[in-house]
């Protein structure tokens, strides 16, 4: 495969030490994790240390901040790629990465297992082994040349605010039990339908993905064998929580935007996460000579392709000139509609050949479902009809729909002040209020949020920008992170 544009970037993450994964070996995570961290002893853990203006703090720099970010550092060096991140569901890189966060969780004092999705769990009882948990979640898999935060933030700062407590002897004085969770299945590059881990886990999964199959025919049961992980349709729906054994679940993740940066601060809370919809459209022609048949004369899917793409731009960019509000869609918005073709392959793909089938995906998100659906029902009308006019055919398969999801109220007021007491912790005066924010893109809160209440933490990245490897957030930002969901924790107690 070509190396991607930017590789020779001096600011790639990735430059310096690369672990390319062709094989399954926790022996090798657990060299992978020696050969990279700095011993931390306990004592230099917990027992007052230096900030960075020489000044001791009770702020837990050396785990929060310096441990995750040197953790972030390790798992984005975990990849399947030469030169580039990528960490897809179940493959090779993802089962070390999985080892790596295994051993994180038994250090901070967790028990741990990894479920028959892949899913890996560290579990703390607390005070009640019975009472109704807090799961804490985020994923571990990547998109194709992904930055290093995006989901493994989540999984390290919940481990670090863990490990704090656990040094410091608390972890029993937890009202109830908590459980962080390492979702292997969250952006859907390899099956093309997201939250494989957390929708199982939520009961919201159907029994029919285990037959999806990625781009080479594997199926997800396939994939799972392979990694001796036997599921049965009954195991299989033994992975969904009982509803009456969960609190709740909460979810930190970086931005991905740019409102945060904008405003000056590290920490958000999320109000509620934007729907999405994946189509897979394939549109067949006539293969032929790129010499001799006239342009009259062709059914040139590639053509029909464009056209596609470019009425999909228009019905995003100005959905009303497209939808009729009948009494029937009256009152949906689609203000917040965005829409991305994100992959197109064609067959045969030479440049002396008519193709003979284009495939490309659609990424369609916005606030409200309903706008969604119409959206949807408009623009497969008209791209059918542009089908019939070019005498191609054209296929809509719709591989992957999560409704929009709503955060707690409750849990968001708490964590808004986790987040606002964090803060003033790091600065040592009064700061701004903790900014509110939408979510555009998905989260497995969304699947989460069929089982039981959830809530979410944002941290700033720089210019907003994440599935890029320019994604970057501040050593500090991962600190005020960690003492976040330490400082929520704390109110666990
Ligand atoms: N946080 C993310 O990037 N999640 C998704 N996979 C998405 O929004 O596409």
């Amino acid at each position: 495969m070509a190396s991607p544009p930017h590789s020779s970037s001096p600011n790639r993450p990735l430059s310096k030490i690369r672990f390319t994964i062709s094989h399954n070996s926790s022996i090798f995570s657990l060299l992978v994790v020696l050969y990279l961290l700095p011993p931390l002893s306990s004592a230099h853990l917990y027992a007052g240390v230096e900030d960075t203006k020489g000044v001791k703090n009770d702020l837990f720099l050396e785990v929060l901040r310096d441990e995750a970010v040197a953790r972030l550092n390790v798992l984005g060096k975990v990849s399947d790629a030469d030169g580039y991140l990528e960490r897809t569901y179940l493959s090779p890189a993802s089962i070390i990465a999985g080892n790596i966060i295994r051993g994180w969780m038994e250090e901070a004092g967790l028990r741990t297992w990894v479920d028959q999705m892949g899913n890996v769990h560290g579990r703390v009882d607390g005070m009640n082994s019975s009472a109704k948990s807090l799961l804490i979640g985020s994923h571990l898999d990547t998109v194709i040349d992904a930055g290093i935060f995006d989901g493994a933030l989540g999984i390290i700062s919940a481990l670090s605010a863990l490990k704090v407590l656990n040094i410091n002897g608390q972890l029993k004085n937890l009202k109830r039990p908590v459980e962080v969770i390492a979702f292997s299945d969250e952006e859907g590059v390899r099956f093309q339908s997201a939250f494989l881990g957390s929708a199982a886990i939520a009961g919201v999964l159907p029994v029919s993905a285990l037959q999806i199959q990625d781009k080479s025919g594997v199926t997800v049961q396939n994939v799972l064998k392979e990694n001796s992980i036997e599921i049965s349709e009954e195991s299989f729906f033994e992975l969904k929580y009982d509803p009456e054994s969960v609190w709740g679940y909460i979810e930190l993740h970086i931005e991905q935007g740019p409102v945060l940066e904008s405003v000056g601060l590290p920490l958000g809370v999320v109000k509620g996460i934007a729907g999405q919809t994946r189509l897979k459209v394939t549109v067949r022609g006539s293969q032929g000579h790129a010499g001799t048949v006239p342009m009259s004369m062709r059914q040139d899917p590639m053509a029909a392709a464009a056209e596609l793409i470019v009425l999909l731009e228009s019905i995003c960019k100005h959905p009303e000139d497209f939808l009729s509000y009948d009494d029937q869609c009256k009152g949906f918005s689609v203000e917040s509609l965005v829409c991305t073709v994100g992959e197109i392959s064609c067959w045969p793909s030479a440049s002396n050949v008519i193709p003979g089938e284009v495939t490309f995906t659609v990424d369609m998100r916005t606030i409200d479902d309903m706008g969604r659906e119409a959206v949807i029902y408009e623009l497969s009308n008209r791209m059918h009809q542009i089908c019939d006019r070019r005498s191609v055919s054209c296929n809509i398969e719709c591989k992957h729909d999560a409704n929009a999801a709503a955060c707690d109220t409750g849990l968001s007021s708490q964590l808004k002040s986790a987040a606002y007491s964090a803060m003033k912790r790091m600065a040592g005066e009064d700061v701004d209020d903790v900014p509110v924010l939408m979510s555009g893109a998905g989260h497995d809160a969304m699947a989460m949020a069929h089982l039981t209440k959830v809530g979410m933490l944002f941290v700033r990245c720089r210019g907003g920008v994440s599935h890029s490897p320019a994604e970057y957030v501040l050593d500090d930002d991962v600190w005020a992170a960690g003492l976040a969901i330490l400082t929520f924790l704390e109110t666990q107690m």
